[in-house]
């Protein structure tokens, strides 16, 4: 059982409620100007990471409030309750245990009195046999031309995390061609057939339940389209794998179990890109790079589980954001990677981040008296810059931005990654400063602007600055370090959780849209009017059923 604490009533929380008065009028540019140690202070370097916090509207003492916070709600207790396999996911009476799918220790996990490592094991060696034969072109089609195509047909879990990593791990990238294939929007799966041969083409069907209604829907459509090329029912083992938790829907739908790989329960879907849901990543890259990305998820585990608090990244990233949603009333987050590569990592934690801690109902079954999870949201610099930056800059809203960049890029042409950089350092450096009016005017005056227009002009060129943000600054992107970067991003999430006393690894907010959908579609099937709705679906409705062709 996780602790049950309202974090409201902590006497951290209340320290810091006071403390927030005293910290909200001070300006960084002065924090930074009172301390000169205050960068080595608040930074952290975990291999070839380096986590800069020191851009925050922070001091020691907030920090130290902030650290008491998380004792005071156990987290200790918590992490070692994940870590040990207990059933932290109460709602659902699950273990939560992805980090047994990187566990690189020799120590058993135990799940209902079982050792799940030696399974975890024989999946992984599973994966690295098959994907060397398709690799390799030594598995052949059923017209004996190796695998050319690989299409993912899953979705959320089952889709973003393989995509993430897929395009962030291009570089490392083999001959195979790997699409992804998520919306039932007939036209995704469409345009992805288009440009593919049935002859050289794998399918994985990649779903933990193996019932999503889009993800089968585009399996039943990517099978139909196999056999109407010309193949037969025998042909599908050659061209069809399966990913999931349930080999009973799996051998009903047709693929042999000898080509399903499998996880388990105690791997939450947003959690599982390290399971067999990751084939599609060990396609794409080899397994060899996969599992550099498992050991740098497991180094990130041993840092999160070993070191103290204070030092602790995932910790540290938890408690700032806390600060900011639960004291300055910040709503939203920004993830802001300067890597190209990493262009849907803001996507990919919306998922992770707003799908567990999307909740207002506590550990206790009560609704909470605070808020919880951000809204997470953010695109790849520069191109945020020239779009969303202004509101970050000169909005009314508190925006805290995570940025990531890699010091060395993999595309050395000409001064593009120096270019990058610089904005990557300037971004942080001007939400922190600002501009004030005394700079706006001398600028303004040197540039020969008459003092008319100085005085017409000035205020809208006034950067408030005092806008918080983490710098993480990696060496270069490998498989190593991305799943050292994701999972300090996991960890942040379950220990805000843990704080907010909510479940994190729960969606039980996933399943009203999904009934209705179900109780709708036989009524889209006939031609009749609808009034078993609201006025206002009933309407759609109908306008619909006028319309369609
Ligand atoms: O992997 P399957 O079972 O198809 O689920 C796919 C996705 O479904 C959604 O409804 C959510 O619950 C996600 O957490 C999950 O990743």
């Amino acid at each position: 059982m996780l602790p049950r604490i309202n974090f409201t009533e902590t006497a951290a929380y209340k320290y810091l409620s006071n403390h927030y008065i005293d910290i909200a009028p001070q300006h960084l540019r002065d924090l930074f100007a009172e301390d000169p140690k205050r960068f080595d202070k608040f930074s952290i370097a975990f291999g070839d990471i380096l986590f800069d916090y020191s851009k925050n509207r922070i001091n020691d003492t907030t920090k130290a409030l902030l650290l008491q916070l998380a004792r005071e709600c156990k987290l200790d207790e918590a992490i070692d309750a994940m870590f040990s396999g207990n059933a932290i996911n109460e709602t659902e009476n699950r273990a939560v245990l992805h980090t047994a799918l990187r566990n690189q220790g020799d120590t058993p996990i135990v799940v209902d009195g079982k050792d799940i490592m030696p399974e975890v094991r024989s999946v992984l060696a599973k994966m690295k046999t098959f994907s060397e034969r398709i690799i390799s072109g030594t598995w052949k089609g059923y017209t004996g031309k190796p695998i050319a195509d690989v299409v993912n047909i899953g979705i959320g879990g089952s889709d973003l995390g393989p995509v993430m990593v897929t395009e962030a791990l291009k570089p490392y990238k083999n001959h195979l061609n790997i699409h992804f294939v998520s919306n039932v929007d007939g036209t995704h799966i469409a345009e992805t057939l288009k440009r593919l041969n049935p002859e050289t083409t794998l399918f994985l069907i990649a779903s933990k339940t193996f019932t999503t209604q889009e993800t089968m829907a585009n399996a039943h459509t990517a099978r139909q389209w196999f056999l109407a090329g010309g193949a037969a029912e025998d042909d599908i083992a050659k061209h069809f794998a399966a990913l999931s938790t349930n080999s009973q829907a799996v051998a009903a739908f047709g693929i042999d179990t000898q080509n399903m790989f499998e996880f388990w329960d105690w791997v939450g879907g947003r959690y599982s890109l390290w399971s067999a849901i990751g084939l599609s990543i060990v396609l794409s890259i080899g397994f060899e790079h996969f599992e550099q990305l498992l050991g740098g998820a497991y180094a990130t585990d041993e840092h999160f589980r070993r070191t103290p608090l204070e030092e602790n990244i995932p910790v540290i990233m938890a408690l700032l954001g806390i600060w900011y949603n639960n004291f300055f009333d910040a709503e939203t987050q920004a993830i802001l990677p300067y890597d190209q590569y990493l262009h849907r990592f803001a996507a990919y934690f919306q998922q992770g981040d707003m799908e567990s801690n999307g909740k207002y109902v506590d550990r206790n079954g009560n609704a909470v008296a605070y808020q919880t999870g951000p809204i997470i949201w953010g695109e790849p610099g520069t191109n945020g810059q020239h779009a969303f930056y202004q509101l970050i800059h000169q909005g009314t809203k508190l925006i805290p931005c995570d940025f990531i960049a890699p010091a060395q890029t993999h595309n050395p042409i000409g001064e593009h990654h120096t270019l990058l950089l610089s904005n990557f350092f300037a971004q942080t450096e001007a939400l922190m400063n600002g501009k004030d009016e005394q700079a706006v005017v001398a600028e303004l005056k040197a540039s020969g602007t008459s003092d008319s227009a100085i005085e017409r002009l000035k205020a809208f060129k006034v950067f408030e600055g005092n806008r918080p943000s983490n710098s993480f600054l990696i060496k270069k992107i490998t498989p190593y370090t991305l799943g050292s970067l994701i999972a300090l991003y996991e960890h942040k999430i379950f220990v805000q959780g843990v704080i907010w006393n909510i479940f994190s690894f729960d969606q039980w907010g996933v399943e009203l849209g999904k009934q209705l959908a179900g109780k709708i579609l036989p009524e889209l099937r006939t031609a009749d009017a609808i009034a078993t709705h609201d006025a206002s679906t009933n309407g759609l409705i109908n306008q619909y059923k006028k319309w369609k062709a």
